[in-house]
């Protein structure tokens, strides 16, 4: 926090373009004097009321809607809020915040100002301003819920009790420092700092180790559809994705780019990507499609094999090989086996038919309980992100090193746990993340 006042910042806090109502969101000293020239007088704290809403100079009114004043240091970033709730039309909105440039002391906010504003007030700690960003983010309702918890410090109660273990165990080994010379208290106060780590180590790897579930759920479950050229893999996306995302045609080779739909399979974000069809006799731009499909397919989470029920059975190129063990083998096109006998399949193929809607449905189901079970437990306290896991694993090894260090070493072991602790501080912003805070804030829009 610095000494000097910072300038009062405002934006449309609510999403652009048409709507019912938009809020204009104001922050800083100079809050209240928009109120004062703009909506006067000035309401109770917390309280809606109506109001005209004039141009500060000259006075003409812009619109009439409802003002709410929230002084320091009870609001969102701390700071004096103002918010100004207007009716929904662009040229209304853009009328108020032209309004609000003539007023001195204030300018438009940058993206993440306001959520940084908080952090640095101490009303949100990182996790929880990442947390705040996922909010926002969220598209299902598994995401929604992973999300809140984050955002009201969830995940920051963990780390932050994992960090004052550390810190005890930690003022344990300094005391023995300062009793070097009786090497029976040194002895003791050791014995107990290693007793509080030996007990963290395995709930800090059980954390580790959660099948990366919180950032499935937060980034996507992905599904990879491959298989030879006219399988009717683009024909499953757009069944899928109930509209025409790719191109279907007879022609084999017809999809070269990955194309991409976004399900949300009861809460479960799932990600379908359509690829190009594997084969030989291939030219150039479609084996570059053949190697983005392998990419996508390598980065899956479950891949989808399709084949034709008419053709024969191919196999999976060798370059699949890797990914095998979460194939799911789907036959396709069903509909043109004759003699209405149903066909036997291995016990783990999936027969559907993109063209009759037969095992669609079927299909559909299988994709949502294998993502709920890599996803599972809701409500459960997991790691969302590839920030947090590098700074838990840094912390990890540090305690390991710690327990396994030589005892006699103090001040090589006090600073194993000192390392520790700092990297849990870095989650929650406690201590020295001034580098990756433009990354955290910049991923906000203006208005948050
Ligand atoms: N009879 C029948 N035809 C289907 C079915 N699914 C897809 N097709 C047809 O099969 C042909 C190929 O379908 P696509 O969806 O383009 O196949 P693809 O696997 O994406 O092909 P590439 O992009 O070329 O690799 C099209 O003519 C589809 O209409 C099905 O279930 N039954
Ligand atoms: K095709
Ligand atoms: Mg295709």
């Amino acid at each position: 926090m610095t000494s000097q006042p910072e300038p009062t910042i405002f934006a449309l806090a609510s999403a652009p373009g048409r709507a019912g109502v938009a809020v204009v969101r104001i922050s800083g000293t100079g809050a209240g004097r928009v109120l004062d020239f703009m909506a006067a007088p000035r309401p109770e704290p917390r309280r809606a009321v109506g109001r005209a809403i004039r141009h500060p100079e000259g006075g003409t009114v812009l619109d009439r809607g409802v003002v709410l004043w929230f002084p320091s240091p009870k609001s969102f970033t701390g700071e004096d809020v103002v918010e100004l709730h207007l009716h929904g039309g662009r040229a209304v909105v853009q009328a108020v915040l032209a309004a609000l440039t003539v007023l001195p002391g204030l300018r438009l906010a940058e993206p993440g100002e306001f959520a940084r504003r908080a952090f640095e007030a101490g009303k949100l700690d990182l996790a929880e301003v990442e947390g705040l960003a996922d909010l926002i983010d969220a598209e299902t309702e598994g995401q929604r819920r992973q999300a809140l918890a984050q955002a009201t410090g969830a995940l920051s109660g963990l780390y932050e009790g994992w960090r004052a273990s550390v810190i005890d165990a930690l003022a344990y080994v300094e005391a023995g420092l300062d009793f070097s010379d009786e090497a029976d208290i040194g002895e003791k106060t050791f014995a107990e700092a290693r007793s509080i780590i030996g007990v963290l180590v395995p709930a800090v790897n059980h954390h580790l180790d959660d099948g990366h579930r919180g950032e499935i759920l937060r980034e996507g479950f992905r599904v990879a559809l491959t298989g030879p050229p006219n399988a009717g893999k683009s024909s499953l996306l757009n069944a899928l994705a109930r509209r025409d995302a790719a191109i279907v045609s007879a022609e084999a080779g017809t999809t070269r780019d990955v194309i991409e739909v976004r399900l949300d399979l009861k809460g479960l974000p799932v990600i379908v990507s359509d690829t190009a069809g594997f084969r030989e006799a291939a030219g150039d731009i479609e084996r570059e499609g053949m190697r983005r499909s392998l990419a996508v397919a390598q980065a899956a989470d479950l891949v989808l094999w399709l084949t034709d029920a008419t053709g024969p059975r191919t196999t999976m190129p060798a370059e699949l090989a890797a990914v095998a063990d979460r194939t799911l083998l789907v036959l396709n096109k069903v509909d043109l086996l004759s003699g209405g006998s149903a066909p036997v399949l291995p016990d783990d193929m999936v027969p559907l038919s993109v063209k009759s809607g037969e095992g669609v449905a079927d299909l559909v189901e299988r994709l949502q309980v294998i993502a709920s079970e890599r996803i599972g437990h809701p409500g459960e306290t997991v790691l969302t992100q590839v920030r947090h896991r590098r700074l838990v694993e840094l912390a990890r090894d540090s305690l390991v090193a710690f327990l396994q260090g030589a005892s006699d070493d103090v001040e090589l072991r006090a600073e194993d746990l000192r390392r520790a602790a700092d990297a849990l501080g870095r989650i929650t912003g406690r201590v020295d993340v001034e580098d990756v805070l433009d990354q955290i804030f910049g991923r906000f829009c203006i208005g948050k």
